[in-house]
C-alpha cells in the first residue's frame, strides 16, 4: 500500500470516528447486536414446539422466531413430477444464501420480509410477512447447525434431542394430520431420505450445540433454563440501550463456564482466585478498549507501512478497596509501570458511604481513569468513589468503571448521575435482594478472593 492510500484510508477511518479536542481519536462502540439463539435437531423432535412453549412463556415482543423452513426452494413443475425423489433433508433444499442475507439484515437492525412454506405444495408462498429487528432472534430447523457461516451468526446454539422411534411416529402422526400424507409416503420418505440425511448432516451438527435437550417439549427444566438465560439477555439489551454508555463483554461459553464456578458457592478458594483473574483480565483487556488512541504508521520488518495506532498513555487505575485491589495485579499485567490509587469507602445498606481513606496520583486530573471494583451493586460506594475522582478534576468522560458483574439498579444509579462515564462488565445479575446483595450475584468477593470467609 503506498502512503498516499495509506493516508486516505487513515483519513476515511478518522472520519467515522469521534476526534477529540487533543487530536485523540475514541474508540467507536459496537452496535448493539440482537442475541441470535439457533435450535437444531432431528424431524419431528419437537424443535418448533419447543421455540413455541419458550416463545409464549415470555411473552415478550422483542423476540422473534424465524423458521428455516421458510427458506426451502420452492420445487419447479419438474421437480415436483418427481417429488419421490427429492430429498427434503439435504443442505441442498435450503436456498442458505437467502437466510444469511435476512438473518444479517436482521443483525444489523434491518426488518426483513419472510415467505411462509408450503409443505404440500412444496413451495414457498407470498406475500410472507414482515419480521422486524428484535433484541432475542431464533432460528429453528434441521440444519441450521449444520452451515458454518448460520452458526457463525449464533450466540447460542441448542440441539433438540428425541428417540429416533418416537420422531418417526410424531412425524407419521403430523405430516398425515397436517402435511397432506399417508402413512406410506412418510414411511417411503422416511426410509429414502429423512433418516439417511439426519445420519449424514444432522446429527453431526449436534456436536456444535452449546445446550442439548433431551425429551424435547417434555423437558420443562431445559425449557425454564433457557428461557431465564433469554430473560437475562432482555433485561440486559435494555439496559444497553438505555445507556449508550454501558458495555457489556461479548459472551461466550468460556466465560459463563467461568461464571459458573466463580458463582458457585462450592467452589474452592483457589479456584474461585484461578477464575476470578481470568474474568478480571478480560474486563481489563475490555475496558483498555474504550480508550482513545492516536495513530502511527510503522514499518514491519518486510518493509511494509502498517497503520497502527499508539495506545493512550495518561492512564491510571483506582481500586475500592478491598475487592478493587483483586484487579490490579491483571490491569499491571496490561500496562507496564501504570499508577495506581486506591479508595476507601465505608456504610452498608442505603445509609450514608464515608470516605475512609484515599490516596490518588497528584497529576489524576489529566489521566484517564479505570475504576475497580468487580461488583457494582446499589451504586451507593460507586457514586461516592466517582464523586471524588470528579472533585479532583477528572474529566467525567475519561473514567471507565470496571465490573465484573453489575446489578440492574446500580446501573441506573451510576448512568443517571454519570451519563458520560463508561461502564465496562462482564454480566449483567437481575436484581438486589433486600440486603442490597447482587442476584444471582457471587457473594462477597472479597472475603472469598483473598479466603477472608469462613
Ligand atoms: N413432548 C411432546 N409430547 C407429545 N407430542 C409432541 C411433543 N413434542 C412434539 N410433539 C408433537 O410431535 C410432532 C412433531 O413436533 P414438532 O414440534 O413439530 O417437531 P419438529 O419441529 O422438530 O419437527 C407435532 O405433531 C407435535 O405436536
Ligand atoms: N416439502 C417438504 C419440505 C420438508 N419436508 C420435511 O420436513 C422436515 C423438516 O420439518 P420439521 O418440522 O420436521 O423439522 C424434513 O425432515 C423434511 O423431510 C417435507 O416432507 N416436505
Ligand atoms: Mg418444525
Amino acid at each position: 500500500m503506498d502512503s498516499e492510500t495509506l493516508s486516505t484510508l487513515n483519513n476515511n477511518i478518522k472520519n467515522h470516528l469521534p476526534v477529540q479536542s487533543n487530536g485523540l481519536i475514541s474508540a467507536p462502540d459496537p452496535p448493539k447486536q440482537p442475541f441470535v439463539i439457533g435450535v437444531a435437531g432431528g424431524t419431528a423432535s419437537g424443535k418448533t414446539t419447543v421455540c413455541n412453549m419458550i416463545i409464549s412463556q415470555l411473552h415478550d415482543q422483542r423476540v422473534v422466531l424465524v423458521n428455516q423452513d421458510s427458506f426451502y426452494h420452492s420445487l419447479s413443475d419438474d421437480t415436483l413430477a418427481q417429488v419421490y425423489d427429492y430429498n427434503f433433508d439435504h443442505p441442498d433444499a435450503f436456498n442458505t444464501e437467502l437466510l444469511l442475507s435476512c438473518m444479517e439484515k436482521l443483525k444489523n437492525g434491518r426488518a426483513v420480509n419472510i415467505t411462509n412454506y408450503d409443505f404440500q405444495t412444496h413451495k414457498r408462498i407470498g406475500p410472507g410477512w414482515k419480521v422486524n429487528p428484535s433484541d432475542i432472534i431464533i432460528l429453528e430447523g434441521i440444519l441450521v447447525l449444520h452451515d458454518s457461516r448460520v452458526r457463525d451468526l449464533m450466540n447460542m446454539k441448542i440441539f433438540v434431542d428425541a428417540d429416533s422411534d418416537l420422531r418417526l411416529a410424531r412425524r407419521i402422526q403430523r405430516d398425515t394430520v397436517e402435511r397432506g400424507r399417508n402413512i406410506q409416503n412418510v414411511l417411503d420418505q422416511y426410509a429414502r431420505s429423512v433418516k439417511p440425511s439426519f445420519e449424514e448432516f444432522i446429527l453431526p451438527s449436534k456436536k456444535y450445540a452449546d445446550v442439548i435437550i433431551p425429551r424435547g417439549g417434555d423437558n420443562n427444566v431445559a425449557i425454564d433454563l433457557i428461557i431465564q438465560h433469554i430473560r437475562a439477555k432482555l433485561g440486559q439489551h435494555h439496559l444497553c440501550k438505555l445507556y449508550p454508555n454501558v458495555s457489556v463483554i461479548h459472551s461466550t461459553f468460556q466465560m459463563r463456564g467461568m461464571h459458573t464456578l466463580v458463582r458457585d458457592v462450592k467452589t474452592t478458594k483457589h479456584d474461585f482466585v484461578f477464575y476470578a483473574d481470568r474474568l478480571i483480565r478480560l474486563a481489563v483487556e475490555h475496558g483498555l478498549g474504550h480508550l482513545p488512541f492516536t495513530e502511527k504508521q510503522i514499518t514491519t520488518p518486510t518493509g511494509s507501512v502498517y497503520p497502527g495506532v499508539v495506545f493512550c498513555k495518561r492512564l491510571c487505575g483506582v481500586s475500592v478497596i478491598r475487592s478493587g485491589e483483586s484487579m490490579e495485579n491483571a490491569l499491571r499485567a496490561c500496562c507496564k509501570g501504570i499508577k495506581i490509587g486506591k479508595i476507601l469507602i465505608h456504610g452498608e445498606g442505603n445509609n450514608g458511604r464515608q470516605l475512609i481513606y484515599e490516596k490518588l496520583p497528584a497529576d489524576i486530573s489529566s489521566r484517564h481513569v479505570l475504576l475497580l471494583d468487580p461488583v457494582l451493586a446499589s451504586g451507593n460506594s460507586a457514586v461516592k468513589a466517582i464523586n471524588l475522582l470528579l472533585s479532583k478534576g477528572v474529566v467525567e468522560s475519561n473514567i471507565i468503571f470496571l465490573n465484573l458483574i453489575a446489578a440492574p439498579q446500580g446501573i441506573h444509579v451510576v448512568c443517571k448521575k454519570f451519563p458520560k462515564l463508561k461502564i465496562v462488565t462482564s454480566e449483567i445479575d437481575v436484581t438486589l435482594d433486600e440486603d442490597l446483595r447482587v442476584i444471582p450475584g457471587m457473594g462477597e468477593f472479597g472475603d472469598r478472593y483473598f479466603g477472608t470467609n469462613n
